[in-house]
């Protein structure tokens, strides 16, 4: 079967976009594995279905490099809202994406007919544990102190939609993630895994990120991670709430906004190519 893709990023975030209102997709989990190889397939962090949705404009589910399901994406949804705005599925400025962590609304800023950056209400933070989920009793996981692997930490967990786990850090660049990683993923405290920032402070509200993945390994850059870690950053003292927090990643830089109501993240996307493939 033939299939047509579009090869997106979202700051060096790639995924490959998949167009369900036309395509269906009935083992997303093995595709993504196929797709995403860098070397036999076409190379990404993972795939992302665009379908039909009865509550919004569109709905998005994104699957890893491992191809499990990630509950929420914030590269992606960039590129999904700039999908449905450039191959005119949806012609508004604003729109709707159902996930599974709820239905989020984008604002898109428009530059010579093609959507340029994306601003996302990314939804509330959430704090308690159980919803996380990691397996630590308290109100919150703040600069907690636990041992990963044979070293000690300070975590600071919080939930976008998905697991975060957040570690403040001087010299983040030296870190051995290929090591250190893994033994974050797939520690016992986390019952289904975690997403690792590593996160250096470089002044008040201008952060330095790294992010090792759940099921996708090193990302050069992470939206809802850059969220997560902008929360932890206020919840430490680094940064303030109600103004722009600067998160500097491997791919780029995503401008973060944590209010009581909700968390603001705004970043650029865009297509790198389309074709199709043989499944
Ligand atoms: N790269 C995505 C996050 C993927 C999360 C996924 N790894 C999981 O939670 O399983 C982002 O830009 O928010």
């Amino acid at each position: 079967m033939e299939l047509k893709f579009t090869k997106m990023q979202g700051l060096g975030n790639d995924y490959i976009y998949i167009n369900c209102f036309e395509a269906e997709i009935n083992s997303p989990e093995a595709l993504a594995i196929k797709l995403s190889d860098r070397h036999f397939g076409i190379g990404g962090d993972g795939i992302v279905l665009i379908l039909p949705s009865n509550v919004a404009d569109a709905k998005m589910r994104m699957f890893n490099i491992d191809g499990s399901e990630g509950k929420m994406c914030g590269n992606a949804i960039r590129c999904v809202a700039k999908y449905l705005y450039d191959y005119n599925i949806v012609a508004k400025e604003e729109l709707t994406v159902e996930t599974l962590s709820g239905i989020k609304t984008l604002s898109l800023y428009i530059e010579n007919g093609a959507v340029e950056n994306v601003m996302v209400d990314m939804g509330k933070a959430e704090l308690l544990p159980e919803k996380i989920p990691v397996l630590l009793s308290g109100e919150g996981i703040i600069a907690e102190p636990v041992t990963i692997g044979t070293e000690n930490y300070e975590i600071t967990c919080v939930s976008m939609g998905n697991p975060h786990c957040v570690v403040f850090k001087d010299h983040i660049d030296d870190l051995d993630l290929p090591k250190l990683g893994p033994l974050f993923e797939n520690s016992p405290l986390f019952p289904d895994r975690i997403n690792t920032e590593f996160i250096e402070v470089v002044e008040r509200n201008v952060l330095k990120m790294r992010v090792w993945e759940r099921g996708s390994g090193e990302t050069l850059a992470c939206g809802t991670g850059a969220c997560a870690s902008a929360v932890a950053a206020v919840l430490n003292g680094y940064c303030e709430k109600n103004v722009d927090i600067q998160v500097h990643l491997l791919g780029g830089m995503l401008t973060i906004r944590y209010t009581d109501d909700t968390v603001w993240m705004t970043g650029g996307c865009a297509k790198v190519f389309e074709g199709t493939i043989n499944i």
